[in-house]
Order: C-alpha cells, then sequence, then structure tokens
C-alpha cells in the first residue's frame, strides 16, 4: 500500500524528527538524495546541464543545496532565483553552498506580477537545461504560479527532464484544488512519504513518476490521509477459497441490470462476475437480457433466490413501465431496501433516495454524482450561498433553496463532492475517472490510478460492478471491495489493452488472468 500523509502530519512529523537532530540535517538528506536521483537521470540520458529555479522557501534550499551537489559531480550547474525571491529572500546557506560548489546564480529581473517588466535573459539559462529542478515551492505553495515563475518554466525546453522538488509548484499540495497552472513534471522527488497530491485527480498528472526519498523521518505511525493498494495487496486481500467452501459459502451475487433498452449491460456485469470467481450468480433481468445472459454466462441461475450481495443498476431502464420491466425495477428496490450489502451502479443510482444501513457502494461516474448530489440535495452547497430557484408550478408561492450541481463542479473538486455524498448517504463511494476515487466516513481516502485511458469505453463500468459485487458476495468490507476491485479491473483493462484499443468485454475475460497472476505475485513475494 503507497500511503500519503497530510501537511500538517508532515508538518508534525518533521518537526519531531528535527528536534532530535542538529540544524540542517534533513534538509542536508533530501538534497543529497534529489541529488542522486538528478545525477542518475543526467547519466541515464547523456546530459550535462543541470539549472535549478529556486524560490523563496526550504524547497529552494533543497534545491540549492542539490545543483551544489551536482556541480561537485561535475556538472554544468545554474540556479536562477526568482524575482520574488531575489538573491537576499532565498535559503542563504543554501546559496552560500551552491556559489562555493561554482553554480552560476542568475536572479531573475522584474516585478513578479508584471511579464511586461522582464528584460533579462534567464529564461535562455533554463531553455539550455538537460535537466530541471523546480525548486520554486514545496509544501508551502498555494495552487497556481505567479507570472515569474510560469515565465521561467514556459522557458523549459521540451526535451528536458523535470525534477519537481517535493510537490510540482503550482499545485495544492493537499491535492484538492485543481493543476492547470503547474508545472508538469516528469518527476517528483518527494521526501519521506508521498503528498496527497501525488496520489489525487488533481495533482497526479503534474507530479509524473513518484520517487520517494527516505530522510529518516517515521511515517509508519502516522495515519494516512490517502492510499493506493499496490500489485503487492492483492494477495491478502482477495478472497481465495478454503477446501471447507462450497458455492454458497464462498458468495452468492445477485445481479439486477441490463433492460430491453440496455440489454449488454446484463452480460457484461454477469460475466465479469463470473470472471472474478463468485460462487454463483442469480440474474434478474426482462427477456432480452436474459436470453443474452443463457447464452453469454451458462453458470448464471435466472431469477431471484438467496443472495450474499446485490449489483443493482447497469443498464437499468428506470424510465420505462413496460410489465416485464416493472417487475425488474420491484427487484432492484427490494434489492436497496434489503440488509444484504450491495453495489449501485447507473440506473440504480437514480432509485437511491438516502442512507441505506446495510454496507453499500456507490459507483457514480462526474456525471451521474452530479445528478445525484442534485437530487439528494447535496447540491445546498455549504460553501455558497444557495440561489433560490423555482420548485413546480406554485413556485412563487414556494421558493426552495437549491442549486443543481454540475459536472464541471464534480471534475473541479472530485473528493470534496465524492466526500458529500458519502456524507449525505453514509455509503462508500467510488468516483469513476483515470483515477478512481474512494471514500468511506473515517478511512484514508483510497485513489487508484491502475487504468489505461483506453478504458474509457463504454460498459466498462458495468464490468466494475461485476467485480465489486463479487467482493461484497465474498464478505469483504465496502472500501476494501470498491478499491481491491478498481485496482483489478484496471489491471484486467491494461493487458487486455496492451497499448492499443480495448472494448469492456475484453476487459471483463482479463479479469480471470489478470487475479490469478496478482495472487501468483503474492504467493512468491518474500514474507
Ligand atoms: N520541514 C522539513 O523539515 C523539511 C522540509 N523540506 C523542504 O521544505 C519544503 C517546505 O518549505 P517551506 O515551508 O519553506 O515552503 P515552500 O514549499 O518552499 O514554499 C514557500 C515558498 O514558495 C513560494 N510560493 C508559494 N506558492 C507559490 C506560487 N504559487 N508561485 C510561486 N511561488 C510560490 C513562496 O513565496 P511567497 O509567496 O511567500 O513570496 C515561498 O517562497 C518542503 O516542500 C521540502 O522541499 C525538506 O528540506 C526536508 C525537511
Ligand atoms: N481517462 C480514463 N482513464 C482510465 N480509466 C478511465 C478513464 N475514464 C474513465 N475510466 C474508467 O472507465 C470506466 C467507465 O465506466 P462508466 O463511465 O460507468 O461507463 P459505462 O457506464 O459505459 O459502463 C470506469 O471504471 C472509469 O474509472
Ligand atoms: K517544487
Amino acid at each position: 500500500m503507497i500511503r500519503a500523509h497530510s501537511i500538517d502530519a508532515v508538518r508534525a512529523a518533521e518537526a519531531a524528527a528535527m528536534a532530535e537532530l542538529p540544524e540542517g540535517t534533513l534538509m542536508a538528506r533530501a538534497a543529497l538524495g534529489l541529488a542522486e536521483v538528478a545525477a542518475a537521470r543526467l547519466s541515464d540520458a547523456g546530459g550535462t546541464t543541470v539549472v535549478g529555479l529556486v524560490g523563496g522557501g526550504d524547497n529552494g534550499g533543497d534545491t540549492l543545496y542539490a545543483v551544489a551537489h551536482l556541480a561537485e559531480a561535475g556538472y554544468a550547474a545554474a540556479v536562477v532565483l526568482l524575482a520574488s525571491s531575489g538573491r537576499d529572500g532565498v535559503h542563504p546557506a543554501g546559496l552560500a553552498a551552491a556559489e562555493a560548489a561554482g553554480v552560476v546564480v542568475h536572479v531573475a529581473a522584474g516585478a513578479p506580477r508584471d511579464p511586461d517588466s522582464y528584460p533579462d535573459s534567464t529564461a535562455d539559462v533554463v531553455a539550455e537545461a538537460d535537466l530541471v529542478l523546480d525548486g520554486i515551492a514545496g509544501i508551502g505553495g498555494r495552487p497556481g504560479l505567479r507570472p515569474d515563475a510560469a515565465r521561467l518554466v514556459d522557458a523549459i525546453d521540451d526535451d528536458a527532464w523535470v525534477i519537481a522538488v517535493d510537490v510540482a509548484s503550482g499545485l495544492d499540495p493537499a491535492g484538492q484544488a485543481g493543476e492547470d497552472d503547474a508545472v508538469w513534471a516528469d518527476e517528483t522527488v518527494t521526501f519521506g512519504t508521498p503528498k496527497p497530491a501525488h496520489l489525487l485527480p488533481a495533482g497526479e498528472g503534474a507530479t509524473g513518476v513518484l520517487t520517494v526519498v527516505d530522510i529518516g523521518v517515521p511515517f509508519d505511525d502516522v495515519p494516512a490521509a490517502v492510499e493506493r493498494l499496490t500489485w503487492d495487496d492483492v494477495a491478502a486481500l482477495w478472497p481465495v477459497p478454503r477446501a471447507s467452501d462450497d458455492k454458497y459459502s464462498r458468495g452468492v451475487l445477485g445481479v439486477v441490470a441490463g433492460s430491453e433498452a440496455y440489454p449488454g449491460a446484463a452480460v457484461l456485469c454477469t460475466t465479469a462476475a463470473a470472471e472474478a470467481g463468485v460462487g454463483m450468480i442469480r440474474y434478474v433481468g426482462t427477456r432480452t437480457p436474459v436470453g443474452l445472459v443463457h447464452h453469454a454466462v451458462p453458470e448464471a441461475v435466472v431469477g431471484e433466490g438467496r443472495v450474499q450481495a446485490w449489483a443493482v443498476g447497469p443498464g437499468l431502464d428506470t424510465e420505462t413501465d413496460h410489465d416485464d420491466a416493472r417487475a425488474q425495477l420491484d427487484a432492484a428496490r427490494a434489492a436497496l431496501a434489503s440488509d444484504l450489502p450491495a453495489v449501485v451502479d447507473a440506473g440504480g443510482l437514480d432509485l437511491v433516495n438516502g442512507r441505506r444501513d446495510a454496507p453499500t457502494v456507490l459507483t457514480p461516474h462526474a456525471g451521474e454524482l452530479a445528478r445525484l448530489l442534485s437530487r439528494l440535495d447535496g447540491s445546498t452547497d455549504r460553501t455558497k450561498p444557495a440561489e433560490t430557484v423555482a420548485a413546480g408550478s406554485d413556485a412563487a408561492e414556494r421558493p426552495v433553496d437549491r442549486r443543481a450541481v454540475t459536472v464541471d463542479e464534480v471534475k473541479a473538486d472530485p473528493l470534496g463532492h465524492a466526500r458529500l455524498l458519502a456524507d449525505l448517504t453514509g455509503a462508500t463511494v467510488l468516483l469513476k475517472g483515470s483515477t478512481t476515487l474512494v471514500v468511506t466516513d473515517g478511512r484514508a481516502v483510497r485513489a487508484q490510478a491502475d487504468a489505461p485511458t483506453w478504458l474509457a469505453t463504454a460498459g466498462a463500468g458495468d464490468v466494475l460492478s461485476g467485480v465489486i459485487g463479487t467482493l461484497l458476495a465474498a464478505g469483504l468490507a465496502p472500501h476494501d471491495a470498491a478499491s481491491l476491485g478498481a485496482l483489478v479491473h484496471g489491471v484486467a483493462a491494461d493487458r487486455a489493452s496492451g497499448g492499443g484499443p480495448l472494448r469492456a468485454l475484453a476487459v471483463a475475460h482479463g479479469i480471470r488472468p489478470a487475479v490469478r497472476d496478482l495472487l501468483a505475485r503474492g504467493r512468491s513475494a518474500p514474507g
């Protein structure tokens, strides 16, 4: 498991460690680790020139010392001090070490906030670098880049290797605010532990490859803010049948999915459950999907009966008034009203009206989350004044405080909105995307990024429901079922894609070999 810690927790742990150590020890360790990574990258690429961008905080201090090490190792080394920091505004001992090592020091001229006032040539210095160290800001950074920093970042050559020191500058270190205006790093070298921005959707793209340097600050006993399951976690969590098991004890999954309008969803969901090794599937649907499921998943039993968990909603048509479909919708509502674990997706989300007492995983994409929050009145945003809009024909008499949540708002703050739905429903919320978030009240958020972008294809979500349903039926808690399901779904997709196009059915068929190999990996892992 990869664990990231909140900025407050990092500062507290570092302060506690510093209290026991001579001043500057942690920065010296950070800078040495950073310089070693940078030297390895330069050597791999045959590069000779390194430039550090230096801001006024300790992140700039790390960078000054690291560039000093690289100059001592024989690289052509320079630093550009930001106009807003200047010679007097950067880490003094770091600057002295850099100068003593022969680093060429440039100070960017001009007013920090006025791009028209930049007459100097420091951008040309940056453009010459084979490797750039971004030491503008780290965990003390605010989202976005000031113009004096943005100008230098824009000058970086496309072929240069960009290492963000600790956190890519311009990111919100806590990973909440967006990343439009950040350094887009090839690699981030962070110290002690990952930070939330490294794992969350708002920061992950700008972070690049993440390398963690040990600076001797222990984090094992510090509660994480964000977690990510890795391949090595699968064997410990995946339900493997024991000799005493039978198909019932392993877990029967009831699937209420597919419709005359969207029959394929039933095939994808049940196929995924069968591939994930469910004990048994009971399928509830209308004529066309029943025929398809019979054909594609002969293992499935059609009709209601005892189950250990439900998968409700993929391809479910909640608008229809066809008799057959009404019976299916009744089964879906009964499943949601039951005290059994359930994963609820797509059409099933339209049937969610609040809290369920049983273990529940809701799996919306951004659009479904916006719709659900608007309907459940989570739209009364706690941070903004609610707009008063008309409610029905007698609106003039009955104004209500209601503001629809938009998809753009969800995309701008996916974690905040997923948390809001988890608060409103008490459920585990899995928000789909290139980084999939799993939010459960009282647990560290899990952020899984295992899938290729090819997975953004119709039906992929139906497959995910089948996997998560299988894990719930086997008795996993919602937080683990959702995050483990997302991991295995992503790995299956990655293997089925092999770098090329993907269809959802291939992802479903990729689950069995993916789980087999992940379990084998666990058996061969040391310890
Ligand atoms: N704690 C420890 O023990 C250890 C800490 N370590 C290191 O210290 C780092 C934290 O250092 P920190 O607290 O000094 O803050 P830091 O990240 O340099 O940011 C402040 C500077 O950024 C600037 N700035 C901010 N936003 C900006 C923007 N949008 N655009 C442009 N500039 C912006 C801001 O400028 P200002 O706005 O104040 O003028 C100020 O100059 C941490 O990430 C790690 O690298 C390691 O040495 C290991 C031991
Ligand atoms: N850009 C992306 N990169 C990787 N995976 C993605 C991306 N966009 C979406 N996904 C994944 O693809 C799946 C799409 O599911 P969903 O939107 O429910 O599709 P459908 O409803 O058609 O089944 C989810 O697992 C989601 O996490
Ligand atoms: K940085």
